[in-house]
């Protein structure tokens, strides 16, 4: 039996009079990719920010690696080993890919999150060894030294990717990594994220694009309107009917 890294237990979430999200109870095991979808505005985006400390929940917990970690900021949340991958990548664009990477890598190591720990000595190597082992790792060892602010969309993604990977996650989050990409460069995103799959790496991927959730994904919840209206294997959540009708009543 695998153990659940995440548990989302009971999770309630109004905005005034909007229920975002209503009753949510979910469980990431150990090394599975879990997708997340549903139309527009079905509460996706309040459950990722629920999960990483940014929205508190009205009700409910989320318990990461068997703690509570509701009530914890985002960075301390972040320390835990809960990396979020952001769907407009958060990056530095007039620092260099290499820099790009090695700024979490340094917060990683130092608990803080500080641009001026580039001019920092110690460590300097190992953690430009690390930084050029994840660049490596997406693709782009052989732009280090350019400008992030030059990078074509697809390839900030990736560079996004590694400033989340060099942080070594427990769980990453991957909110619509494909969003706004050819169909070429969601492919190679899809088989950088196999590769990952591969390695046992747990994941909760948000994700509008089917081909992506259905290359990837090991389970599926489908939201709709704040609720849970079905989860499973993605074969029995493609032909249920219900699932169905959401998406057909909905925006997409
Ligand atoms: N800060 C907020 N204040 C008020 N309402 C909000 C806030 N954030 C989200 N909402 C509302 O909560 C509901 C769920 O929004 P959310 O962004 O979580 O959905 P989503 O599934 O991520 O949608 P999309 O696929 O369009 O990104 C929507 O009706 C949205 O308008």
């Amino acid at each position: 039996m695998s153990n659940a890294v995440l548990h989302v237990a009971d999770v309630h979430k109004s905005f005034g009079g909007l229920r975002a999200l209503s009753d949510i109870d979910l469980q990431v095991m150990e090394g599975t990719t879990h997708a997340i979808i549903g139309p527009n505005g079905a509460g996706k985006s309040t459950l990722l920010n629920v999960c990483i400390g940014r929205i508190a929940p009205d009700t409910g917990a989320v318990v990461f690696d068997g703690q509570v970690i509701t009530g914890k900021r985002p960075h301390e949340i972040n320390q835990m080993g809960v990396v979020r991958v952001f769907q407009t990548p958060e990056i530095f664009p007039d620092l260099t890919l290499l820099q790009n990477v090695m700024v979490p890598a340094f917060a990683k190591r130092d608990g803080s999150f500080r641009l001026n720990a580039l001019q920092l000595t110690s460590g300097q190597s190992a953690i430009r060894e690390e930084a050029e082992h994840w660049l490596e790792d997406v693709g782009l060892y052989k732009q280090r030294e350019t400008l992030a602010a030059s990078l074509s969309r697809g390839d900030k993604r990736r560079l996004e990717l590694a400033m989340g990977l060099v942080q070594r996650p427990r769980l990453l989050l991957l909110d619509e990594p494909t969003a706004g990409m050819s169909r070429h460069d969601t492919n190679a995103t899809i088989d950088l994220l196999k590769k990952f799959k591969e390695r046992g790496m747990t994941k909760v991927i948000i994700e509008h694009d089917m081909h992506v959730v259905f290359s990837l994904a090991d389970r599926v919840t489908v939201l709709a309107q704040g609720r849970i209206i079905a989860d499973g294997k993605p074969d029995e959540v493609r032909g249920n009917p219900v699932v169905q009708e959401a998406y057909l009543g909905g925006a997409h």
